[in-house]
């Protein structure tokens, strides 16, 4: 439903995304996770139809998604920026998004709104942010729309609404199975939630995996310098760290013998990510150190 090749998007000079390509065939809840800037954003707005790929194919529902007709009747993209006429109350949103969106689940969505303590005779503009942020969500998960893009949108929420807000995702899914691409920072939280990882990374897709999978490609290995550093050689690796005679090592998995010094411990699913997309140019400690020593 989604066929996303050799993608690319730049604004101006700037290349955003370099060569994106991946597919999806069927219904399933799929984390988009990178760092701050990598495009995730603009991925979702492609997909959306919103923006014009400079370069590549896109398709989502057997459409070129730019600005046609059969993808945006199938599309929900849910971003930080929505807004509304203002001089309408949320219920009068609710009661017109059937025009646009043939499966909109009205009697859901007022419920949820009830649920949230969010009264129906608010205008949106006058919502707080995190308010904001769960009637928007309300307001894509009761659109049942084929594909639904949802951008960070736990953002500005609490945290029993996130966890709330969770639950509906998931549950609404599994009634109504659909292609749900989530972008958040908070892969923590998520990861009961989704099946597959799709991580961006220097304009290009790093990885697209189920969770699972995703969380036994690395491995840290824990000991004393000495002990780690001639089984180093077997392994590809990702990242190191020494603190005072700690040693630690971040390393692709595999299943090579290790010595009874050495401990081997699993990563998050968050952990895995961030290695895979560290810069090599250092960490923050790596600053302060400078700074302490007057370099
Ligand atoms: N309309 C635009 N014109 C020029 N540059 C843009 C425009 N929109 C986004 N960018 C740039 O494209 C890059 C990717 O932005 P995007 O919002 O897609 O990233 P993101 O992964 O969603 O980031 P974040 O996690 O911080 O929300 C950023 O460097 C941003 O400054």
């Amino acid at each position: 439903m989604i066929f996303c090749e050799q993608l690319q998007k730049r604004y101006g000079k700037k290349v955003i995304l370099a060569n994106v390509s991946f597919q999806i065939g069927e219904p399933k809840i799929i984390g988009l996770i990178g760092r701050n800037g990598v495009g995730k954003s603009t991925l979702l707005k492609i997909l959306a139809g919103h923006l014009k790929p400079s370069n590549g194919k896109v398709e989502v529902v057997g459409k070129r998604a730019f600005q046609n007709l059969t993808v945006a009747a199938n599309t929900i993209l849910i971003e930080d920026a929505m807004t509304f006429p203002t001089v309408l109350t949320l219920k009068e949103i609710l009661h017109i998004a059937p025009r646009f969106y043939a499966k909109f689940a009205l009697d859901l969505a007022f419920e949820l709104l009830e649920f949230s303590g969010i009264s129906h005779k608010n205008h949106h503009h006058q919502l707080s942010k995190g308010q904001k942020a769960a009637f928007d969500l309300i307001y894509g998960i009761a659109s049942r729309s084929a594909v639904t893009l949802l951008d960070e949108p736990m953002n500005g929420m609490d945290e029993t609404i996130r966890d709330d807000m969770y639950r509906v995702i998931l549950k609404d899914f599994l009634a109504h199975p659909r292609i749900l691409i989530i972008s958040s920072h908070y892969l923590n939280e998520m990861e009961h939630l989704i099946e597959d990882i799709l991580l961006l990374h220097e304009g290009q897709v790093e990885l697209f995996a189920p969770v699972d999978e995703v969380q036994n490609l690395a491995v840290r290995l824990v000991g004393q310098k000495d002990n780690i550093e001639p089984y180093l050689a077997n392994y590809e690796v990702l990242l190191t760290r020494e603190n005072g005679p700690i040693f630690e090592a971040i390393v692709r998995n595999n299943d090579l013998p290790l010595p009874p010094q050495v401990r081997m411990q699993n990563l998050s699913v968050s952990d895995v990510c961030k290695v895979l997309t560290t810069s090599k140019g250092g960490s923050v400690d790596d600053i302060y150190r400078s700074s302490e020593s007057g370099a």
